[in-house]
């Protein structure tokens, strides 16, 4: 029996449209979207939920949430310009990064994204020059450091107090940084950000940073009598992969921190603040896998087994840089016992360009089709032409029907700019 996933054979898909494919179910994509609206935009008032695109910004992506009625995260000029080339709605639109150049905050501001948050004091310098230029007055939120660890990957940890995003805590620097957004005539200072961390499977992470942050929200307050009418907590919330739990409800994550800043702003006298989410993983994770064929295998006796595929870490680095792991099955063979394990070796220059180590499937042979699973969240977007090999297609499936959503890419395409 073959492996069907959203209601779509694999077998068919990988015949129709070659391998190494991306699929990913727009049908899970609008569930997540749609558990948001219930358990958080609806059920909380003055609350906002952005998509962060890292995860996977493409056109088709971008449309999805816009129609979904979700902001957009975007970290660079080419997610912004994706965005725009859509008319996703740029008052919806956040605007992160650690090293936003001049031109793609001239973008941001002639095209009036909602906010841009900011991550240090000679960035909000820049903004202030700029939005002064052109007569405008930029909505910002200041990313602040933590200094709270995450229980990640510490290359996808972002909170810790040497982190190299945002603004430290240090009052002299978090003051000045206040003062001079406030003192502006151009700036308008909602409130603060932080981000601390990502794949996160328990909420402790966040309420401890959030508990910081309303302390913080405090001393502003009366030290600097600086109102917060923004928060937003960031995203990380972590899926399903296979040394992972299942992916928890997005209630999990967001009842326990708007039942914190309730408490906290009441206590402390605050003003209930706006609160902003991010997920990126969380929505689109799940929604995706990746086909490949097999095609050599290695044996030798009291060794590894290695089976090759047609892709590798151009497709998805995450092995390699974060040692993450994969459930995987043969999609030609999904019913037929498992008896062998092999390791999925990619077809890269690269020792270290296994896939997945010791997977347990039936006997498998060349031709045979590989279904990697969890792979709708950081594969295509952080793809690559490492050994020339081209980036795959990406197809879409929605009510049991497919379409492809980003062409294949050819040799010509990846060498046409090059002299
Ligand atoms: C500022 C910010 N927001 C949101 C996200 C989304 O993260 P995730 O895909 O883990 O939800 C990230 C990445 O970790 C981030 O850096
Ligand atoms: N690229 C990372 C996530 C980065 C999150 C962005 N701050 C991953 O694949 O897990």
């Amino acid at each position: 029996m073959n492996y069907n996933f959203y209601g779509v054979d694999t077998v068919y898909l990988a015949k129709k449209y070659g391998t190494p494919l991306y699929v990913m179910s727009e049908d899970y994509i609008i569930e997540r979207c749609e558990e948001i609206k219930k358990d958080f935009l609806n059920k909380y008032e003055n609350t906002f939920a952005v998509y962060a695109g890292k995860a996977f910004n493409t056109k088709t992506m971008c449309r999805i949430i816009a129609k979904e009625g979700l902001g957009l995260d975007v970290v660079s000029g080419g997610e912004l310009f994706t965005a725009l080339s859509v008319n996703f709605p740029s008052q919806k639109i956040i605007f992160h990064g650690n090293n936003k150049s001049l031109d793609e905050l001239t973008l941001a501001i002639d095209n009036n994204v909602g906010r841009i948050v900011v991550d240090n004091i000679s960035e909000l310098e820049q903004i202030i020059e700029l939005s002064k230029l052109k007569s405008k007055i930029t909505k910002i939120l200041f990313r602040i450091t933590p200094g709270v660890d995450s229980h990640t990957h510490s290359y996808i940890s972002t909170g810790d107090i040497n982190s190299k995003f945002g603004i430290s805590l240090n009052e002299e620097i978090l003051y000045k940084a206040i003062k001079i957004a406030t003192d502006s005539e151009f700036i308008n200072l909602a409130g603060f950000h932080f981000h601390v961390g990502s794949q996160l499977d328990n909420n402790d992470s966040h309420l401890k940073a959030t508990t910081i942050l309303l302390n913080t929200m405090q001393k502003a307050k009366n030290d600097l009598n600086f109102t917060t009418k923004e928060l937003n907590v960031g995203g990380g919330f972590g899926i399903k992969y296979a040394d992972s739990n299942n992916r928890k409800n997005i209630s999990y994550f967001t009842d326990a921190i708007m039942e914190l800043i309730k408490t906290g702003t009441n206590d402390k006298n605050l003003d209930m603040p706006l609160v902003i989410i991010e997920p990126g993983r969380w929505i689109v994770g799940e929604s995706g896998i990746t086909i490949y064929e097999i095609g050599n295998i290695k044996n030798a006796p009291g060794l590894s087994t290695y089976a090759g595929i047609n892709g590798g870490m151009p497709d998805n680095p995450r092995p390699a840089l974060y040692q993450a792991k994969y459930e995987a099955l043969i999609a030609n063979k999904s019913n037929i016992e498992k008896n062998e394990i092999v390791t999925i070796a990619g077809k890269c220059c690269e020792s270290g360009d296994i896939l997945i180590k010791d997977l347990e499937v039936p006997q498998v042979k060349k031709g045979d089709l590989l279904v990697v699973k969890s792979t709708g969240a950081y594969n295509y977007s952080m793809s690559n032409n490492y050994n020339k090999l081209p980036i795959p297609a990406v197809v879409m499936i929605k009510n049991g029907e497919d379409r492809i959503i980003v062409k294949r890419q050819s040799y010509e395409e990846m060498i046409n700019r090059e002299i």
